[in-house]
């Protein structure tokens, strides 16, 4: 039995399992608070835990707590919260419930909007803002990939909650600057829309300049709204956020050369938001472009990418048809066929 923090995961599924179970594998006390269907696919195949870089990790049923109800979050020393963007004002609502204040909870989603939702409901908490930079692909049958690289990064704050939770396989960072950081992710995360609209795995879309363009003309548009509400993006990774547009737009020979470590990531990693229209479920599109969109409308900018991409996710989450595989020239057609209907 661990002597170290009791951490439950709440909402298990992508990140979760994936984070939860390497924790679990190190020796933590994890509980992984998850719905029937993921209980029922881990009590049948265990956890298999796998990486871009050839590690690989299996835990059997008996290794793991799962736990269907929410009385599991009395427990906790340290709450890792894992549900999609639009589920975290419930999960709040369950913490605030079952958990006692002081405890640690830890966001690690998209998006802006996850802390405060939590704050709004856990004013005694210490909570923490984090960003997960690496991609999860669900495999089915218990196993979890992560396809890209990256370490987690938390919000820097009392008890050296960074080194509790790192392992060899999972570094983890705090940083004061978390904000900045999750607004430098915000803007990758906007490509999640574009990735899942187009059907294609991450690498093979990052390779096709036509989708790196349009690409970064989302970004370079999003970006212009953030100056304009005073908001400065940082990355974690060693290219400004104003130079991503530029190097988008390069031809892919060159682009190969100078975004090498940009495009380590494995042929499989599809992201997030291309895994729930698959899965038919409703995606985060309002938590990233809407964000954006909201923004643009108070400032009286103009945003036709963005538009776009959440006038076509809405008809691909509406369609209810899984991947709609569209090619980049139909978005670029029904963007200009939205600033005609505008300017008629
Ligand atoms: N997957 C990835 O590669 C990455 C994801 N992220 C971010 O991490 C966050 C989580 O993403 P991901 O892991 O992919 O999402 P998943 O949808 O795979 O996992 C979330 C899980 O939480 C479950 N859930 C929701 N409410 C409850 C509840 N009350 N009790 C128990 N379970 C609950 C959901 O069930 P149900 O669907 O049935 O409601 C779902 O199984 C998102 O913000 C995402 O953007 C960040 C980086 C990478
Ligand atoms: C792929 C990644 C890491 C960046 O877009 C992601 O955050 C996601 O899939 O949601």
């Amino acid at each position: 039995m661990s002597d170290g923090p009791r951490i439950v995961v709440a909402g298990a599924g992508a990140v979760g399992c994936f984070v939860g179970g390497l924790l679990a594998g190190a020796g933590h006390a994890v509980t992984l608070l998850a719905r029937p269907r993921i209980q029922a696919e881990i009590r049948t195949h265990g956890l298999t835990l796998t990486d871009f870089g050839g590690m690989a990790r299996y835990l059997s049923p008996d290794d793991l707590n799962l736990a269907g109800d929410e009385t599991c979050l009395r427990d906790a020393d340290i709450v890792l919260v894992t549900v999609k963007s639009r589920d975290t004002a419930d999960m709040a609502r369950l913490i605030a419930c079952h958990s006692a204040p002081g405890v640690q909870v830890i966001s690690l989603q998209n998006g802006m909007g996850n802390r405060a939702a939590l704050a709004e409901h856990l004013p005694q908490h210490d909570l923490r803002a984090g960003l997960v930079p690496f991609n999860v692909v669900a495999m089915g049958q218990g196993c979890y990939h992560r396809a890209s690289s990256g370490d987690l990064v938390i919000e820097a704050g009392p008890a050296d909650l960074a080194a509790r939770l790192s392992l060899p396989d999972l570094k983890v960072e705090e940083r004061a600057d978390i904000t900045a950081l999750q607004w430098g992710k915000f803007l990758m995360n906007l490509n999640n829309a574009l990735n899942a609209l187009s059907g294609l795995p991450l690498k093979a879309q990052l390779q096709d300049r036509a989708w790196r363009r349009l690409m970064a003309d989302q970004w370079a548009e999003a970006l212009a709204v953030l100056r304009a509400d005073k908001i400065r993006p940082a990355m974690t990774t060693p290219i400004p956020a104003r130079l991503v547009p530029t190097l988008l737009r390069l031809p892919t020979l060159i682009f190969t050369r100078v975004a090498a470590t940009m495009l380590q990531i494995d042929p499989q990693a599809r992201t997030s938001m291309a895994q729930d229209l698959a899965a038919r479920r409703p995606t985060e599109i309002d938590a990233l472009q809407g964000e954006v969109q909201r923004r643009a409308r108070a400032l009286g900018r103009a945003t036709p990418v963005t538009d776009m991409v959440l006038r076509v996710m809405g008809w691909a989450e509406l369609a209810d048809e899984g991947l709609p595989h569209l090619p980049v020239t139909a978005l670029r057609a029904e963007m200009a066929a939205g600033q005609d209907r505008q300017e008629g």
